[in-house]
């Protein structure tokens, strides 16, 4: 179960991740490079009303709920760190927010008009990811919307070309980062939304992240 796969690591970044998104380590300046517009590209591309119901997962330590709350959607966080939800529920109170992962979802089947996700999906393995985009399939509503933005890379030679460029720059974590979590490649996400009945496409923001919009 991914429950508890990074509890302990996001229990301990906690207090330091948002010095970290703004840039503060230098190892992963580039994964969190245009983070504000990666963020706000997820609201938009959201494209809902005013109103909607939008289920954040992964929150963090709530940045991105903040934008969704000010595009003015009811927002259903999901956060499996202890850690990490008492710094998101320390800035926004009023935030509805939930013990939870991809895979244990607490809202019931159609109720969502949108999901949205930044910096979290590659937590999960490929398997996993499959049985999450289906399970989400289910939470939204006809013509709902799926949008994430995560670490992804083009393909093989891409992620092999990254993880040498960590090493040979000394970016001991990011080099561990980049072999043990599972980030996906772009035809293989491709095949996974297609497979759980999405309609999705990419668009690169970073020379990590990607963003992932998807139509049920
Ligand atoms: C890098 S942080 C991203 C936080 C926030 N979404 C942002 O963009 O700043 C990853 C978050 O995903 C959470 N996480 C880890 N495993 C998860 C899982 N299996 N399901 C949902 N969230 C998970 C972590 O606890 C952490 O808060």
């Amino acid at each position: 179960m991914s429950r508890a796969r990074f509890n302990d690591l996001f229990d301990q970044w906690a207090d330091d991740y948002d010095r970290t998104v703004a840039g503060s380590n230098p190892e992963y300046q580039e994964v969190f490079q245009g983070y504000g517009k990666i963020l706000e590209g997820v609201v938009q591309e959201l494209s809902l009303p005013p109103g909607s119901y939008v289920l954040e997962i992964g929150v963090g330590t709530g940045n991105l709920s903040r934008l969704l709350l000010e595009a003015g959607f009811h927002v259903v966080g999901v956060e499996p760190s202890k850690q990490m939800r008492a710094r998101a529920l320390g800035k926004l109170p009023d935030l509805t927010l939930h013990e939870g992962d991809f895979l244990h979802i607490p809202v019931p089947d159609g109720s969502m008009d949108g999901v949205a996700s930044t910096y979290a999906f590659h937590h999960l393995t490929d398997r996993e990811k499959k049985e999450a985009l289906a399970l989400l399939y289910k939470t939204v509503k006809p013509g709902g919307k799926l949008v994430f933005a995560d670490t992804m890379f083009k393909d093989e030679s891409v992620r092999h070309q990254m993880q040498k460029e960590a090493k040979e720059r000394g970016f001991r974590q990011l080099a561990e980062d980049l072999e043990r979590e599972f980030y996906p490649l772009l035809d293989s996400m491709k095949q996974l939304f297609l497979e759980t009945g999405w309609k999705v496409r990419f668009e690169q923001m970073n020379r990590y992240v990607w963003l992932m919009a998807a139509d049920k």
